[in-house]
């Protein structure tokens, strides 16, 4: 059925974080965020699809209570590069005033989160920090946009698993997956 196989992927690429070493990251990441938000009710407002697993567990880190939401918005529909942002659901919670937590699996060239983070503030967010799982390193990331919590760095490679996809395969494997080439 699916175009591109997975079996092929595992082949040519390699483990660069295991869900042991994940684990350590989120919760350290709980614990910050717990430490900058004190006092506030975030709106935890989870980007689909690509942040499910990410987002569960970030959300079992933090002691803070948080208000659920979630948008989907997609810029590589599948792809293994970028296109245009399709939006295909917005924020349903009212943000006028709230302190949102965005949270991301992956920021990349960071125009999926800066168009997302620029609709929380048009909708009157007070404020938008930035959750993401990991942040990939390169010189093509978009102006004004990075991670205020972020768990691991990445090299400039397209990645899967954890949540991730490779042609929406292998979101479910649990570690973080490399392309060598
Ligand atoms: O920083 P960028 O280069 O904009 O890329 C990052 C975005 O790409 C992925 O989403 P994708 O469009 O693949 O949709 P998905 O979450 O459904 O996988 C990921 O979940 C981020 O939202
Ligand atoms: N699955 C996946 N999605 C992305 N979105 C932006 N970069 C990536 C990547 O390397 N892998």
């Amino acid at each position: 059925m699916t175009a591109a196989s997975l079996d092929d992927a595992l082949a040519r690429s390699d483990i660069l974080f295991t869900r042991e070493q994940l684990d350590i990251e989120i919760a350290r990441m709980g614990k910050e965020i717990d430490v900058a938000l004190a006092g506030e009710r975030p709106v935890f407002l989870t980007v689909m699809h690509g942040a499910l697993i990410f987002a569960g567990q970030l959300a079992l880190s933090v002691k803070t209570d948080l208000e659920f939401d979630y948008v989907h918005a997609t810029r590589y529909r599948g792809e293994t590069s970028g296109g245009d942002l399709h939006w295909l659901r917005r924020p349903e919670v009212p943000l006028n005033g709230r302190t949102v937590l965005l949270v991301d699996d992956i920021l990349d060239e960071g125009h999926t989160l800066k168009a997302v983070r620029d609709a929380c503030l048009d909708m009157g967010a007070s404020r938008v920090w930035l959750a993401v799982l990991c942040t990939k390193r390169h010189d093509r990331r978009a102006h004004g946009i990075e991670a205020d919590f972020n768990g691991v760095d990445l090299p400039d490679r397209y990645v899967f698993g954890y949540g991730m996809d490779y042609h929406e395969q292998a979101r479910n494997l649990p570690a973080i997956h490399a392309l060598k080439d």
